[in-house]
């Protein structure tokens, strides 16, 4: 369980670009975190896995607070930490086998990790979870080689080598086209559950976050301003949201079974 509280985050002597969060999200939860460009999505993911250092306030995860935490104490927390990017962040010259196995950096030793001697059980893992995302035939193949939501496939899988507590995606579907993106969000969605995993989207895509997570949080100028189910992410609270921004009606209407139109997330992701 994440356990956000009273999180504040300045960069310098600018004005708070979090202030004041308190965020509580079970195992199984996968939760929507959207918001115009600035709003402060990145900055709050940052400060979960300390990339940013918060400025006050407490993260606790699965009890242990991580906002104090330093040096070896903070690295062996990062393991718990898993990270899936925009630009999925693979070592292109490697395989995809070699790529996912950079998830256990943080458990092998020097030796292990300079010469890249993984432990059995890891190639075993890496290639249980990538039959799992259906990519385990590319194992041996380079990453460049692949296309983008594969790619993305690796990345979730890296993430998942780090026996995570909880997932954490940055716009994880914004460099992908629109099918590729569904795929990818019913992906993190089933790992939620199969894993008891709590994952948290950085989303644009309004449609998207409505049709595959079950908490959408609004965030506006580093405020909540919205936190609540899909269904009751109503036209006001994206109006809100998003400053005014018109929306069209047919963000709001969709579901998983019909799954976002085309044009619905068009204007979700150009708009915003
Ligand atoms: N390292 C930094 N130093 C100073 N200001 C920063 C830094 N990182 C982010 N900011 C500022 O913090 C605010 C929030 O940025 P953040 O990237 O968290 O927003 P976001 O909601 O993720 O936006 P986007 O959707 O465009 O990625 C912005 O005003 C940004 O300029």
């Amino acid at each position: 369980m994440l356990e956000i509280s009273n999180l504040t985050k300045r960069y310098g002597s600018d004005a708070a670009v979090l202030e004041d969060l308190d965020l509580t999200v079970e195992g199984n939860s996968v939760v929507a975190i959207v918001g115009a460009s600035g709003a402060g999505k990145s900055t709050m993911l940052r400060c979960i896995n300390r990339l940013v250092e918060p400025t006050s306030g407490s993260i606790k995860l699965n009890g242990s607070e991580l906002v104090t935490l330093k040096g070896a104490a903070l690295r062996q927390a990062r393991r718990k930490i898993g990270m899936v990017f925009q630009g999925f962040n693979l070592i292109d010259r490697l395989t995809v086998m070699e790529n996912v196995l950079a998830g256990r950096l943080g458990y092998v030793n020097l030796y292990q990790a300079v010469t890249r001697r993984y432990p059995q059980a890891d190639i075993d893992r890496a290639f249980a979870l990538l039959e799992r995302v259906e990519i385990a035939h590319y194992a041996n193949k380079r990453a460049d080689a692949l296309s983008g939501g594969e790619r993305q496939r690796v990345g979730v899988v890296r993430a998942l080598m780090q026996e995570p507590e909880i997932l954490l995606a940055d716009e994880p579907t914004a460099s992908l086209d629109p099918r590729t993106s569904e795929q990818i969000m019913r992906l993190l969605q089933s790992l939620a559950s199969e894993m008891s995993l709590p994952v948290l989207i950085n989303i644009h895509n309004v449609a998207q976050a409505k049709a595959y997570t079950e908490r959408i949080v609004g965030l506006r100028h580093g405020k909540m301003i919205f936190d609540g189910a899909p269904e009751d992410f109503t036209k006001e609270a994206l109006d809100a949201i998003y400053g005014g921004i018109e929306a069209p009606d047919d963000q709001l209407i969709e579901t998983p079974a019909s799954g976002p139109r085309q044009g619905a997330r068009g204007v979700a992701h150009d708009s915003f």
